[in-house]
């Protein structure tokens, strides 16, 4: 038997598409321990993730996390999780079927937008296979996170990579590899900063707040570190923000060993302890709202800012399903598809005429 993936059965008719991929980290199914364990243990036994030797994390991921972490986190997921499920998935489900319908708007026809988890549920692979049996034959393949790391983007792009391995008819395949930069995600977070502020008026500082990975992955070589403080400068020159106004710091440490500095916490607790008036707090590194900003930031990073004798502490929600970002997106998408969707609409021609003389011959 070969190792092989089923190939969709091959249709005369059936036009060639253009597969729009979009691809999150996934979240459990549940806010509860026993939905929580095996998220985190197919998250936690990625070696892009964990770069510890393998036996060694085995033992501690299996003998001390798992029997620890699941109910633990399960706690703070249930004190973000909505009526739909999961933020994560509730935002990445809207952003997909916004984005479909702007494409849409915009003429893009022929192409077939869907989303991904990198762990959990819907797995890239039955993804990919659904769109194949669709016609997709040309794939774009956009990680949801802006800042590239070898911990969230390239681990997501292994999985459509290995998926493309079990077929025997790949097909074409471009990747996006961030948009830390892309004027249009500036702008969008930008105008998310501006809008808070008419609403609430402009606090002391602004905190933008990035997911941490270790120190040693930017020492190794890994450009993350390096596009989050670009966002963060670009935003704060899009905002008119000197540098006495804003702070970029990290959040999210896992393990004891140092990560990115500076710590979210360990800013937040400084700013309170400084007499920081008001703080707005913005995460630009994530684009749907998440544990990781409702919980850690709005939540926990709120009451550490205040019990350290901070003021009005503000949470600036991520982009989500704001009609800016969808567009930016769209922008992005539009960009990477240069060239294709020419080749899609010619063939598309070619077929209908070729379908027409069909008919008039009969
Ligand atoms: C924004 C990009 C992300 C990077 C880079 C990243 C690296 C990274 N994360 C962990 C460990 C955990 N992260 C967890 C949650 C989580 N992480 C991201 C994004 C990035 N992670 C998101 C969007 C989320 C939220 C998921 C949700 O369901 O809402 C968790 C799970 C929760 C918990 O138990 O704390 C862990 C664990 C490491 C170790 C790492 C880099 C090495
Ligand atoms: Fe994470
Ligand atoms: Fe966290």
């Amino acid at each position: 038997m070969s190792g092989y993936l089923p190939e969709p059965p091959f249709s005369h008719d059936s036009s060639a598409k253009t597969g729009v991929l979009l691809i999150n980290l996934g979240t459990p199914t549940a806010p509860t321990g026993q939905a929580v364990r095996p998220y985190l243990k197919q998250f936690l036994s990625d070696t892009r993730v964990i770069e510890i030797p393998k036996a060694v994390w085995w033992l501690i991921l299996n003998g001390i996390i798992l029997n620890v972490r699941p109910k633990k986190s399960a706690e703070k997921y249930a004190s973000i999780w909505s009526k739909d499920g999961s933020p994560l998935l509730v935002n990445t489900r809207k952003q997909t079927s916004l984005l479909k319908g702007l494409l849409g708007e915009q003429g893009m026809r022929n192409v077939v937008v869907d989303y991904a988890m990198r762990y959990g549920q819907p797995s890239v692979e039955t993804v990919i296979q659904n769109m194949r049996v669709q016609g997709v034959d040309k794939l774009l393949v956009l990680p949801l996170y802006p800042q590239y790391a070898g911990s969230s983007s390239a681990t997501a792009l292994d999985d459509v990579f290995r998926v493309l391995m079990k077929l025997r008819n790949m097909p074409e395949l471009r990747t996006v590899r961030h948009f830390h930069d892309d004027p249009g995600y500036i702008d969008a977070l930008a105008q998310q900063v501006q809008a808070h502020w008419r609403q609430h008026g402009r606090a002391e500082k602004l905190l933008m707040s990035f997911h941490g990975v270790p120190r040693f992955t930017l020492e190794k070589g890994d450009p993350y570190h390096c596009e989050c403080l670009k966002t963060g400068r670009l935003l704060a020159e899009r905002l008119g923000l000197d540098k006495e106004h804003y702070v970029v710091s990290f959040q999210s440490r896992f393990g004891r060993a140092e990560w990115l500095q500076p710590y979210t916490s360990a800013t937040l607790e400084q700013l309170g302890r400084a007499g920081t008036k008001s703080l707005d707090v913005i995460c630009p590194g994530f684009v749907s709202d998440c544990l990781e900003t409702l919980e850690e930031i709005a939540m926990e990073g709120k009451h550490s800012f205040q019990s350290s004798g901070g003021g009005e502490f503000r949470y600036i929600p991520c982009l989500n399903d704001k009609p800016q970002w969808i567009a930016a997106l769209a922008g992005i998408v539009g960009k990477n598809l240069q060239g294709w969707q020419e080749v899609i609409e010619q063939d598309t021609a070619q077929r209908q005429q070729r379908a027409q003389s069909l008919g008039a011959s009969r």
